[in-house]
């Protein structure tokens, strides 16, 4: 059985110390194993990730990503970093797309495509992130709108390729301080259309957005969820412990 994916983007957010303190509670806390059926990961800001990385060590049961990656290789793009780059600071997830991006980087299915392709190509898995907007989703729109943005991140891949990524889904609605928790009722029928067409291609189907301590064991028990991408509950490491304890529950059964 596929294991549940619990992580947390620290966004722009931590300074150094404070990134150190986290994952030393982290590594203290798993003492080198992964809860039973779970699969932990973190993506912290670019600048802490080899701390974090160090920290971790070898062979951690936690996955390390970053929050974005350019899709060549090197060259004259300032300000960006490139996937070899990201995994040579530790790095073996690239989050790809998140709504954050999507608005205020200029983030197109195109470049998502292309970001999703240069993960793969060197071997580190796409955290590919889709949502829809209020206004979508009030027109009725949002499972047509999310399954076009995945299928065109995706375009071009082969199955094997396709099984190498995971897909997060975050309605832009209930992300972050502005937006709402989802309902169960809310998220089913788009789990359904996504689970239709990815349930058992790829490595994981998260759900984002306001998760917190009171909604996780219920939004686990969504079809077709297979993992969760956490923000602000997850930003305290007690609040990630605990989601990590609630995972595991869910995966015992
Ligand atoms: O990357 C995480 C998501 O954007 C969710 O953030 P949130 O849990 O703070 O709403």
């Amino acid at each position: 059985m596929q294991p549940l994916w619990i992580g947390t983007s620290w966004k722009m957010n931590k300074t150094l110390a404070e990134a150190r303190e986290w994952t030393s509670a982290l590594v203290g806390h798993l003492d080198g194993r992964a809860p039973e059926g779970v699969q932990p990961f973190v993506i912290p800001s670019f600048t802490a990730t080899t701390t974090v990385a160090q920290i971790l060590g070898e062979d951690s049961p936690v996955l390390l990503g970053v929050q974005n990656a350019h899709w060549e290789d090197a060259g004259a793009w300032t300000g960006e970093i490139s996937v070899p780059q990201a995994k040579d600071a530790g790095a073996q997830i690239v989050e790809i797309g998140h709504s954050e991006r999507r608005e205020h980087f200029g983030e197109t299915v195109e470049t998502t495509r292309l970001k999703v392709a240069a993960s793969l190509r060197h071997g580190l898995t796409p955290l590919l992130c889709i949502g829809e907007s209020a206004e979508v989703k009030d027109a009725g729109g949002s499972s047509a709108f999310i399954l076009e943005q995945a299928r065109g991140a995706l375009e071009g891949l082969t199955e094997e390729q396709v099984a190498d990524v995971v897909i997060a889904y975050e309605p832009i609605w209930a992300i972050g301080e502005k937006g709402r928790p989802a309902t169960v009722e809310e998220l089913v029928e788009p789990f359904a259309a996504l689970g239709d067409e990815y349930s058992g291609r790829v490595k994981g189907l998260l759900y984002g957005g306001s998760v917190n301590l009171e909604n996780a064991a219920d939004l686990l028990g969504i079809e077709h969820v297979t993992g969760l991408f956490v923000g602000r509950t997850a930003w305290k490491v007690e609040g990630y412990l605990e989601l990590l304890r609630i995972g595991a529950e869910h995966a015992r059964g």
